[in-house]
């Protein structure tokens, strides 16, 4: 049966460190209930420098305080995951925040948290003080976890349960196995897809857990290889991403013996992620540069931390830091989109979810938004000096818990056969001899490079046969697929077998001839049936493989056409990318040129317009009441003058006509004159007053 969860998202605020204290950082966040928000006396000053955008409340499942201890954590949100895991159902508890927020504290407790030192660097490096701030010690919820199962697995009669670990490191892209023998820590390993199965890592060593003391010293083995993997490979482990993941395998029991009827088996998956912190450029910067005035650098608190370490880390080229970051903040960011799109899923069911861009991501693909039940716990710092960094970690919790899980539980039902069963109890025995012979006091206890190698001979042998023992086992249970597709085979094995069973009572009697009789032939009738099936078998595994063969070359085939295919199509694209780029540049173009006639037409019929009502005004006084007083007052003018000159024209006009009818008076008397030639001096008189009256008028 399956169901929707929604991610469960926790908010855990740590208590200030000693630099905070120190630097008088004021804690700018307060929590009520499950929500928290910026404290009323801080809105106004954080909205004016613009750090926060509104004063809005972000609500969550659970929010923790300072005062919160890892065990309140543990209880109220992981409990249920951890519980859950013994009915079959897979689990998944996360630590995300930002850098010394607290995820290793929670998640790995006090020893697996580092230490935060302040320098005053306003003294010199020699007799720099170096405070240490006291942290309370505390179990993180991975070894809270464990004695929670180990104690309901004991507690449980009609259960037998199995326990095995594995603890990897995911580390600029590349996973590294922190459990894996010393020659091979510095191996990457590979992740492979199994088709409908997801991701799986190839070559993850598996652990047998029998008890709290041997997770203890797996996690110690996983912290000391991860140091040492850090100084070998110049590599920072603070700035990797872990993860604890526990194989939890149930088989149910029957009145307390195995039941040898229908057989009820349950196996899930338990994964515990310690994430790196989101880092900042200039935060880098700040831890890198020795001139600042308070410089943290961080020292591992195991008493094994290498010394190389730490003088590493501060020589380490701020390329290398700068790169690291890049990944981390590259993974986180495919993290976060992977969660928004999960959370738009409900909306939109066709959404494509990136899990393939990290290996993170890729490793989480079942944890986010599959068959698992998830919870988040955002760690956070309450500073006014972190309320960027804190902010971006509550907006990350608000969209996880939008994301729903269908979760199912991964039961099997079989019958058994009394291998299975016999399996079982050898194992119940070693691992009863194995308690035993560890609870033993030791003869040699031998310290090496930091691990407690206190396993001898003997008791490594048990475990090796122990932890081949329950992979068989569970190797059987799990493989039920396999036999059901070959129901033939497996019944002539297991009649076949039952019958070839000699009874030494029999020896010497004539029965036992018989007997071996029958059972010969039977033998080497069943021979004969499994030759025929075994060439069945050859018969299909060849057409398998001509099947196989025919399905890689159209593979191939496809692959070849989808590439040429896909360069046609990139080269007609670019093409068609151009001509609309022309045609967006012409038609703007032309635009241009539209807009520019337009504006000159319609600043010519304005001009006409202005030219229109001139005539207007002129000729028919149109428009007289819109001109101001200087302006009629100059038309006044001008019409008088106007008048004027009419006036003069017409008068000037009514003379000339006199002058040019005088001047014919004058000619026609001049002609008389001059027929009269001088006869009288009147005459002569009268002529020369007719010129003087000329000249006056024409002057
Ligand atoms: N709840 C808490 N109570 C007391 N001390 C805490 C708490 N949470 C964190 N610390 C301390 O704060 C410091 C930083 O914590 P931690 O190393 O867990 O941070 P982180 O988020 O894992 O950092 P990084 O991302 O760099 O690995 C450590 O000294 C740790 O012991």
């Amino acid at each position: 049966m399956q169901r929707s969860e929604n991610i469960q998202v926790a908010l855990r605020f740590r208590p200030l460190n000693i630099r905070e204290t120190l630097r008088k950082d004021p804690e700018v966040w307060e929590i009520s209930e499950n929500s928290t928000y910026i404290k009323p006396s801080w809105t106004e000053k954080l909205q004016d420098s613009r750090k926060i955008s509104n004063t809005k409340a972000y609500t969550y499942n659970y929010c923790f305080s300072s005062l919160d201890t890892n065990e309140d954590v543990y209880l109220n949100t992981s409990r249920k995951v951890v519980e859950a895991s013994l009915q079959g159902y897979n689990g998944t508890i996360i630590a995300y925040g930002q850098t010394g927020s607290g995820k290793t504290y929670t998640m790995m407790g006090s020893d697996g948290a580092e230490l935060d030192n302040v320098i005053n660097t306003s003294q010199s490096m020699s007799d720099a003080s170096i405070e240490r701030h006291e942290i309370p010690k505390a179990k993180g919820i991975v070894i809270l976890a464990l004695e929670d199962l180990l104690k309901l697995i004991e507690e449980n009669t009609t259960k037998s349960c199995y326990l095995s670990c594995s603890y990897l490191e995911i580390y600029n892209e590349q996973i590294f196995d922190l459990l894996a023998d010393k020659d091979k820590i510095t191996d990457t390993l590979i992740l492979q897809e199994e088709k409908g199965q997801g991701f799986y890592i190839r070559g993850l060593s598996e652990h047998v857990l029998n008890s709290v003391s041997d997770v203890e010293k797996l996690i110690k083995k996983g912290e000391f290889n991860r140091h040492y993997a850090a100084t070998a490979m110049n590599h920072h482990s603070s700035r990797s991403h872990t993860i604890f993941r526990v194989y939890v395998t149930s088989v149910s029991i029957n009145n307390g013996a195995y039941d040898v009827g229908e057989n009820i088996t349950t196996e899930s998956l338990l994964n515990f992620v310690d994430l790196a912190g989101a880092e900042r450029v200039n935060s880098l910067q700040e831890a890198i540069n020795p001139l600042e005035t308070s410089v943290r650098f961080r020292v591992s608190r195991s008493p094994r931390s290498s010394p190389r370490l730490r003088s590493s880390s501060t020589r380490r080229s701020i390329d290398t830091f700068v790169n690291e970051g890049k990944h981390i903040n590259v993974s986180l960011f495919y993290l976060c989109q992977v969660i928004s799109k999960l959370s738009q899923k409900h909306q939109s069911p066709d959404t494509h979810i990136p899990y393939r861009n990290s290996s993170l991501t890729k490793i989480l693909s079942t944890s986010l938004g599959g068959n698992a039940l998830t919870c988040i716990i955002c760690t956070a710092t309450s500073t006014l000096s972190q309320v960027e960094l804190t902010l971006s970690t509550l907006r990350f919790g608000g969209i996880a818990g939008s994301v729903q899980n269908v979760v199912k539980a991964n039961i099997h039902s079989d019958k058994t056969n009394e291998l299975l069963l016999t399996y079982q109890k050898d194992i119940e025995e070693l691992r009863q001899r194995l308690y035993a012979y560890e609870n033993e006091p030791k003869s040699v206890v031998v310290e090496s490079e930091g691990i407690d190698a206190t396993i001898n001979t003997e008791g490594s042998d048990i475990r090796k046969v122990l932890e081949e023992r329950i992979k068989m086992l569970t190797g059987m249970l799990f493989s039920r697929k396999l036999s059901e597709n070959e129901p033939q085979t497996k019944e002539l094995w297991s009649e076949g077998a039952g019958d070839l069973i000699v009874d030494t009572k029999l020896v010497g009697s004539k029965k036992l001839n018989e007997s071996l009789n029958t059972s010969a032939d039977f033998a080497m009738t069943r021979m004969k049936e499994m030759h025929k099936e075994k060439d069945k078998q050859q018969q299909y595994i060849e057409e398998l493989e001509h099947k196989i063969q025919y399905l890689t070359d159209s593979k191939n085939n496809l692959t070849n056409d989808l590439k040429k295919s896909l360069q046609i199509c990139q080269t007609e694209t670019a093409k068609k990318m151009s001509y609309k780029q022309q045609l967006t540049m012409t038609e703007i173009q032309v635009e241009e040129k539209g807009k520019a006639i337009k504006s000159i037409v319609e600043s010519k019929d304005k001009e006409i317009q202005i030219l229109r009502d001139r005539v207007n005004l002129i000729e028919n006084f149109v428009g007289l009441d819109k001109l101001s007083d200087d302006e009629l007052e100059r038309m006044e003018r001008m019409y008088f003058h106007g008048l004027d000159v009419v006036k003069n024209t017409r008068f000037q006009k009514k003379y000339f006509k006199e002058i040019e009818s005088l001047k014919s008076i004058i000619d026609r008397g001049s002609k008389n004159q001059e027929n009269a030639s001088e006869r009288t001096v009147e005459g002569k008189d009268q002529q020369t007053a007719l010129k003087i009256s000329i000249l006056q008028i024409s002057n």
